[in-house]
């Protein structure tokens, strides 16, 4: 008999490869964070975007303002990296790539420094407490900051990248897409790669960046985030597509996050239709499953009905997932084994 389909989709292993750390805090992690904070007045709808509701994508940033207020000291981001990761795992995710900006908060005595090693803290003690996922971390540069803050985290990046015993594996630019230009950020970007840090870059989330999405494909990265206006259908090119296939890039493709967002106009019309059809590797991933109000069994779920694709091709997507992530080969292996031994238990 086959299994309901929540069952299936949960119990389905999954990799998440484009998770922002304050982005992915559930409803009820909001809850606690906010009664540490009652003069804050938060509600509900500060926080998350619920269903059915959409929002510019001013509004969607204005959103993280309100989280960095609630998140801004180390015992709360040892909460929210805890919860956050738990929470994956409860979904079925078995690899997991945080990312995260890191802030320094004079009132609270936050740096930066601090900042990520209270994440690396939250991974390890998880791993202590044998939950069934492995996390690894990238560190994020928030476009908006500019290049020296950019190189400044690329050297931080490059610090716990050596020191993190393989936790810190790469490098990701995020943040609002319609403020400030890629080419400033190049010679930080190459810095990254030159020093062995693997790249993420959020490329072409919106229209209006063919220019610098062309010049930061030359790096080229590791991985795309949404990559949303790269094909010609949408206003991108021929020769964007092609450097991306030349390439063998990964896309990252968060479907309620590019619709609640309003980049793109509804479920069918996203992109990963472009790009699974040309066979190209693509990986499902939540965004920011708090500030959504999704999950990654949720965004599996969602792309099989919009696309009708067979359990056995939902299958095919979650395990081709692994060849996408950033930890060594071994690793790799290991996550092969682990989707081998949940298919032969199901098909028991
Ligand atoms: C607004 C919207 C439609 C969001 C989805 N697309 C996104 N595009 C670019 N950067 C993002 C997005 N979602 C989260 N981020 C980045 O992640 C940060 C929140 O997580 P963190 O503080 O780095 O731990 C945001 O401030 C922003 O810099």
């Amino acid at each position: 008999m086959e299994i309901e389909a929540e069952d299936f989709y949960r119990q389905l292993p999954k990799v998440e490869l484009h998770a922002h750390l304050n982005g992915s805090v559930s409803f009820q992690t909001i809850e606690k964070l906010s009664r540490r904070k009652p003069h804050l007045n938060i509600e509900r709808s500060m926080t998350a975007i619920g269903k059915g509701q959409r929002r510019s994508l001013d509004e969607c940033f204005e959103v993280f303002k309100v989280i960095h207020q609630l998140v801004d000291a180390e015992e709360e981001i040892l909460m929210v990296a805890t919860d956050v990761i738990k929470e994956f795992a409860a979904d079925g995710v078995k690899y997991l790539e945080l990312r995260s900006t890191p802030r320094e908060e004079k009132n609270t005595g936050l740096t930066k420094r601090l900042y990520v090693e209270t994440i690396l803290k939250a991974i390890q003690q998880c791993k202590k407490e044998e939950v069934d996922i492995d996390v690894r971390f990238l560190v994020a540069i928030d476009r908006r900051n500019g290049a020296e803050v950019a190189m400044e985290t690329v050297k931080l990046a490059e610090e716990y990248m050596l020191s993190s015993d393989g936790l810190v594996v790469g490098l990701d630019l995020s943040g609002d897409p319609t403020v400030g230009h890629g080419k400033d950020l190049l010679p930080a970007l190459q810095k990254a790669k030159n020093c062995g840090l693997k790249l993420s870059l959020h490329l072409s989330e919106v229209p209006s960046q063919l220019e610098e999405t062309d010049l930061l494909l030359s790096l080229p990265p590791d991985r795309i985030g949404h990559g949303t206006f790269l094909h010609p259908e949408v206003g991108g090119s021929q020769n964007l597509v092609d450097k991306v296939v030349q390439n063998n890039i990964p896309l990252e493709l968060c479907l309620t996050s590019n619709v609640k967002g309003q980049t793109v106009p509804c479920y069918s019309n996203h992109h990963f239709k472009y790009w699974y059809q040309l066979g190209h590797p693509c990986v499902i991933c939540t965004d920011d499953k708090g500030v959504f109000s999704t999950d990654l069994s949720q965004e599996y779920q969602l792309a099989a009905s919009t696309f009708s694709l067979s359990r056995e091709a939902v299958w095919t997507l979650s395990q081709q997932a692994i060849d996408c992530i950033f930890a060594p080969d071994a690793v790799k292996q290991q996550l092969r084994q682990k989707w081998a031994d949940v298919q032969s238990q199901v098909s028991e």
